[in-house]
């Protein structure tokens, strides 16, 4: 497919090395607050605005949970952990767009190209690609992440948990009903996203996902990802809808050119080294895992991050009143984890590097 030119390229800020994180906890109250909506393509004027003081009112939680307008005034969930670590979920696409540590290094990474009017998703962070990963049927990466996603529920976690259902908007293209359920935490510095997805209908339906995350990098060509040696993949490059398959025989992925592999069967732990320290990805039933980068299609800002997505690649057929579910938990060390865990072996973040 043909990529977007990124438009400006943003200085990556400084990062502060550090090693420690805290034990990974979440509970969440879910209480539906209002109907999700869904923008519209080149209409973001007619879209409405959450009321994002009496979202406050209703789900902030003292210093832990805030509800305010953020980029581009888009409502935004605000967490900050006990250590002061922080992220920023918009209700918009449901999307966490920002992830930091408690020593202020941005984890995640925002294109150059983003808009925050909901007149397209938005490029960069989190988006889930839903209820197609595409491409396929419908818009390519599914309509979840241009839909404003209901605040259903929050605790001082800090947890968020956001909830999509289907409307007009969704069964116009994909005619089926469904509950998403996106549940976000934050302890320590560690982020762990929550996926559930429920048929509310009366008869079965496929889907496929991904949560379509996009990682700031240091520098492209240095990047790697450990984790995929001996799996096979598919390689989309020059076809996305007619894959060529290959085995993977690094112990080290690389991104040395356009890269866009689907790894089958992965494992739960993948480990990004973003050039300032490494990226956990602890997972759980997410059965494969995604490689993007657009290389010189996006020629202003290519450089700048890799997308490693936790993805569910094959269709799932849901029956009705079934429910799906994934997870993952992220972490970061400025150190390496594998140097960091063999000191601390009993730290939650080891959880994704003790093998
Ligand atoms: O929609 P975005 O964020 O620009 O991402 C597009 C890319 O997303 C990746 O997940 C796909 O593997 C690529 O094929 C696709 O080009």
């Amino acid at each position: 497919m043909a990529h977007t030119a990124c438009a400006v390229c943003t200085p990556r800020p400084a990062v502060a090395r550090r090693s420690a994180v805290a034990p990974l906890r979440a509970a969440v109250a879910v209480r539906p607050a209002r109907a999700a909506r869904c923008a519209v393509r080149a209409s973001a004027q007619a879209v409405e605005t959450a009321d994002v003081k009496s979202l406050n009112s209703q789900f902030g939680k003292a210093d832990a949970v805030e509800v305010k307008e953020g980029r581009g005034g888009l409502p935004t969930v605000f967490l900050k952990s006990d250590n002061g670590a922080t992220a920023e979920i918009t209700l918009f696409g449901g999307c966490v767009t920002s992830w930091k540590t408690a020593a202020g290094q941005e984890v995640l990474y925002i294109r150059p190209d983003a808009v925050f009017d909901k007149s397209k998703p938005i490029s960069g962070g989190m988006p889930h690609c839903f209820p197609q990963f595409g491409p396929g049927d419908i818009q390519l990466h599914g309509f979840a992440r241009n839909c404003d996603w209901e605040l259903a529920g929050a605790s001082d976690g800090p947890t968020v948990t956001l909830v999509l259902t289907d409307n007009e908007y969704t069964r116009g293209m994909w005619p089926n009903s469904f509950k998403a359920e996106y549940t976000v935490s934050l302890v320590g510095d560690a982020l762990t996203t929550r996926l559930v997805v429920t048929n509310t209908g009366d008869a079965p339906f496929a889907f496929n996902a991904s949560l379509h995350s996009y990682f700031g990098v240091a520098d492209v060509e240095t990047a790697t990802v450990r984790g995929l040696q001996g799996l096979e993949y598919l390689d989309r490059v020059a076809d996305a809808a007619h894959p060529s398959v290959h085995k993977e025989l690094r112990e080290l992925a690389t991104f040395r050119g356009p890269v866009d592999a689907v790894y089958r069967g992965a494992p739960a732990k993948v480990v990004l080294d973003n050039g300032a320290g490494d990226v956990g990805m602890a997972s759980d039933n997410w059965p494969d895992v995604v490689l993007w980068t657009p290389w010189t299609a996006m020629e202003a800002c290519y450089k700048e991050f890799v997308c490693v997505e936790n993805a569910q690649y094959a269709p799932v057929t849901l029956e009705a009143g079934a429910a799906w579910t994934s997870a993952t938990s992220f972490i970061f060390s400025s150190d390496p984890l594998i140097d960091f865990c063999n000191g601390n072996p009993d730290q939650p973040e080891c959880l994704v590097y003790d093998d």
